[in-house]
């Protein structure tokens, strides 16, 4: 087992790594993203980057010889490494802690350090180094679940699932928690297809409901997502783990059953509604529209709008 390494070895070895070249550093307000110039040995050791809104980033992933540093060194540097930024007059600090360097959290805490988030293999801490109470923006404050109202239009007939592991088993649409990164109709056609084996297409957005201090949703609040979707595939092939019974029953029914929940019941309603007088009158349709950010895309979900008014040709 190597040693661990002592608080001037360990500066030693971040003066080496660290050290910014003839054009490194800091590199005044045009440089979009900027390190911030070591300061000299003795004082602080830390390295992070600058952000746009004046605060510091430390990724201790970055730094080599992490393995051998004893948290009371690591305490000690943080510690000069701050009162350096204060100095600066820096807003923030975000500090980025790999999983297998968690003996790193309980120093940072008592420092005045916050949990900010944690993923799978790090955590972030934060400290508000500006005036005034913090302006750091929290955390996400939402779980996603998105369920998909599968409606044939030439049977009139909708899909509808009972969920296992519930106390009062209850009609209800299929679906699930929206994947990272996954579009709000995907997740309706992915999730319909694990519960049922059901083919859709996605058509539109019908409702949503925004629920907060959720218990499924860890304390956080929920936002749940009724998609419209056309089946392409009528076989029900259920997904054991998940449900109890799946059907394709008709719409009216849905519609006045009790034994559903309100939602179901509402967008059942709903769904009857624009059935009968047009779905024009109840679909938010999407459309992909550019970022302001280079190469990327958003999805916009609205009412229809017609063409001129898209383009205002025409339009006064
Ligand atoms: N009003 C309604 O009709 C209902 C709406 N919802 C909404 O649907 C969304 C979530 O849909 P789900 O079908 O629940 O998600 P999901 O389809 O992604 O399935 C969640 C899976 O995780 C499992 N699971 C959940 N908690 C667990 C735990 N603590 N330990 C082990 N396994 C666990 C479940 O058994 C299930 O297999 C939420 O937005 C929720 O609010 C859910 C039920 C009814
Ligand atoms: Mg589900």
């Amino acid at each position: 087992m190597r040693p661990l390494l002592s608080w001037a070895g360990w500066r030693a070895v971040l003066a080496r790594t660290y050290s910014p070249g003839p054009s490194a550093g800091y590199r005044g307000a045009s440089g979009a993203q900027r390190y911030v110039r070591n300061p000299p040995v003795g004082t602080c050791d830390l390295q992070g980057e600058l952000d746009r809104f004046g605060g510091i980033s430390v990724r201790l992933a970055r730094l080599d010889a992490l393995d051998r540093l004893d948290a009371a060194t690591f305490q000690k540097g943080l510690q000069a490494a701050v009162q350096q930024w204060r100095s600066e007059g820096r807003t923030a600090v975000w500090l980025h802690i790999p999983i297998l360097q968690s003996r790193f959290i309980a120093p940072a805490a008592s420092l005045g350090f916050c949990f900010h988030h944690a993923e799978l293999d790090s955590s972030t801490l934060t400290l508000w180094l500006g005036e005034g109470p913090s302006r750091l923006p929290g955390y996400a404050s939402h779980q996603v679940g998105v369920a998909g109202a599968v409606f044939d239009e030439s049977t009139r007939k909708i899909l509808v699932v009972q969920d296992r592991n519930k106390l009062k088993n209850m009609w209800k649409f299929p679906g699930g928690l929206s994947e990272p990164g996954e579009d709000i109709g995907d997740t309706a056609v992915r999730e319909v297809f694990e519960e049922t084996g059901i083919k859709s297409e996605f058509r539109s957005l019908l409702s949503i409901r925004q629920q907060h201090r959720n218990p499924g949703a860890f304390g956080k609040s929920d936002m749940y997502i009724i998609c419209r979707l056309k089946p392409y595939s009528f076989t029900i092939n259920i997904c054991q783990h998940e449900c109890l019974r799946c059907e394709w029953m008709d719409l009216n029914d849905l519609a006045k059953t009790e034994n559903t929940t309100p939602i179901t019941s509402r967008v059942a309603r709903l769904l009857l509604y624009g059935y009968r007088e047009g779905f024009d009158k109840i679909d938010l349709t999407v459309e992909e529209l550019p970022a302001v950010h280079t190469g990327l895309f958003y999805k916009l979900y609205h009412k229809e709008l017609p063409d001129n008014y898209k383009t205002m040709k025409g339009i006064d």
